[in-house]
């Protein structure tokens, strides 16, 4: 049996083909670059119909390589925050705003939750730009039309793809609208987004799964008939898929942005534990929650530098950074040039570099950048920790930390004395949602293989570019 597994990024749309044990077949991977339109004022936005080609394109890729063969289970991971205002037609009303956008700001005169701090425990979330309830009505300001209902890129895709497309609660709760010990819509973050039921996506029960819509059965006749599971957000994903599904060890991802988290077991309906103010708390599915931070910065601060820094190219790239200490050496950097995640209130732009001098290399500038975020990391890490009194082992996943050695011995340095290890397999999402989908989370910290890492030497293993 095989699980094709799809990875909805924010950097790229990538579809891969796994065994029953949830590891990549070799060479069954496609992908393709997707376009996040980010201007100077916060926006950070992505083309529906753009993006649905490309995972279109990745299906008949690995159509026509015949990799779909035996796939009995579609799984999916999927970024979060996203939302898409639709017409009545179901057609966007406008591109998909993705959590990079800083834009949105409270209506004149909103005076938020009643109680904040009860909210942020109800929903996992706070009332910020970066979720639902402040998001729909900055929306509907803005939309020259009537907005017949909202979905998220996940459910967007989905919905052309699928006979239908509810919303998973781990979706949902990306949104700031649910409710995470009721798994229903919360009814005072709906209040706040000035929305309806019915312009929200539907809620998928447990055990809910999809099948192609005819058109693209024809398509893919190898996934006529096969179920698709509901989408589980990348960050849930990405801690199964580095194994950390316990309060031992904490995930640190960097792929486009960055994030740390923690996992634990928490059945619906069951009492919520205590959640620090500084940390958002979402749902895996109806049986697991994950809690940390999230940051605008991880792998796009290597992608900034190389098209604004003269970066010499890998291998030279590595041997430069080789040369700077791990703790980041003398250009220390505040590397939030897209601002903050919540709950901080930082606006895009508050990046910045100190220690500059007439010697200092543009290596010197993306290791300063790349430090500042580990630092970021081990702050809210400490915040993680108390959460279960107990120093934690630290995984590190995600594209950007299979590419840069130097990156992952910086972490090493930054969250010592903690023991790191680091899961080289790139694809941690999709493989992640694959163990979701397959209900083998406990199974997670056995399956997914991790190295020890040497701590403050950036070694070449692994295949690292830099
Ligand atoms: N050598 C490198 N050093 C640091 N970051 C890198 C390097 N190579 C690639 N990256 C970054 O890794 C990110 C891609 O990681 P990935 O997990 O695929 O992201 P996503 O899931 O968000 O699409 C990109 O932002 C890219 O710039
Ligand atoms: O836990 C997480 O990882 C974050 O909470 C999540 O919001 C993430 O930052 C975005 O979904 C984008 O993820 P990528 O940068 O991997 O595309």
């Amino acid at each position: 049996m095989n699980i094709l597994a799809l990875d909805l990024g924010t950097s790229s749309v990538r579809g891969l083909v796994l065994d029953a044990d949830a590891e990549p077949r070799p060479g069954a991977l496609a992908r393709r670059k997707v376009h996040v339109d980010i201007g100077d004022r916060g926006s950070g936005t992505l083309d529906p119909a753009q993006y649905l080609a490309c995972l279109v394109e990745c299906l008949d890729e690995l159509a026509a390589a015949g990799h779909l063969r035996d796939v009995h289970l579609v799984a999916v991971s999927a970024q979060w925050h996203s939302v898409v205002p639709l017409d009545p037609a179901g057609a966007p009303l406008g591109p998909v705003l993705t959590w990079l956008d800083t834009r949105p700001a409270p209506a004149p005169g909103s005076a938020g939750p009643a109680d904040p701090n009860a909210y942020h425990e109800r929903t996992g979330g706070w009332w910020h730009r970066g979720y639902w309830p402040l998001r729909l009505p900055w929306l509907r300001a803005r939309c020259g039309s009537p907005i017949a209902r909202f979905v998220g890129l996940a459910e967007y895709v989905l919905g052309h793809l699928l006979d239908t497309a509810p919303m998973s609660v781990s979706m949902a709760s990306g949104t700031g609208l649910l409710d995470l010990r009721a798994l229903t819509w919360d009814a005072e973050a709906c209040e706040l987004a000035g929305v309806r039921p019915g312009e929200l996506p539907e809620l998928a029960p447990t055990g809910w799964s999809g099948r192609l819509r005819a058109e693209h059965a024809r398509r893919w006749p190898q996934l006529a008939g096969v179920a698709w599971s509901v989408p589980v957000g990348d960050g849930a994903a990405s801690n199964v898929g580095s194994g950390c599904v316990d309060g031992r060890r904490a995930a640190v991802t960097v792929g486009t942005s960055a994030a740390v988290r923690l996992l634990h077991r928490l059945p619906a309906g069951e009492p919520l534990p205590p959640l620090p103010e500084e940390l958002w708390r979402y749902r895996v599915d109806h049986e697991y929650v994950v809690t940390g931070a999230a940051y605008s910065s991880g792998g796009n601060l290597y992608t900034w530098a190389k098209r604004e820094l003269r970066l010499p190219e890998s291998p030279e790239l590595h041997a430069a950074l080789a040369r700077v200490p791990p703790d980041g050496g003398a250009v220390t950097a505040d590397p939030r040039l897209g601002g903050d995640r919540p709950p901080g209130f930082a606006p895009a732009g508050a990046g910045e570099l100190r220690g500059l001098s007439f010697s200092t290399t543009g290596v010197e500038i993306l290791a300063g950048l790349m430090a500042g975020l580990c630092r970021m990391v081990a702050d809210d890490l400490t915040v993680l920790e108390s959460t279960v009194e107990r120093p934690m082992e630290v995984v590190l996943g995600g594209g950007a930390m299979a590419a840069s050695a130097w990156w992952r011995s910086a972490f090493a340095t930054a969250l010592a004395p903690r023991p790191v290890r680091h899961r080289a397999e790139p694809e941690i999402g999709a493989i992640g949602a694959a163990l979701v989908a397959l209900g083998r989370v406990p199974e997670a910290g056995r399956l997914a293989m991790t190295d020890p890492l040497d701590e403050g030497h950036a070694s070449q293993r692994s295949g690292a570019a830099s």
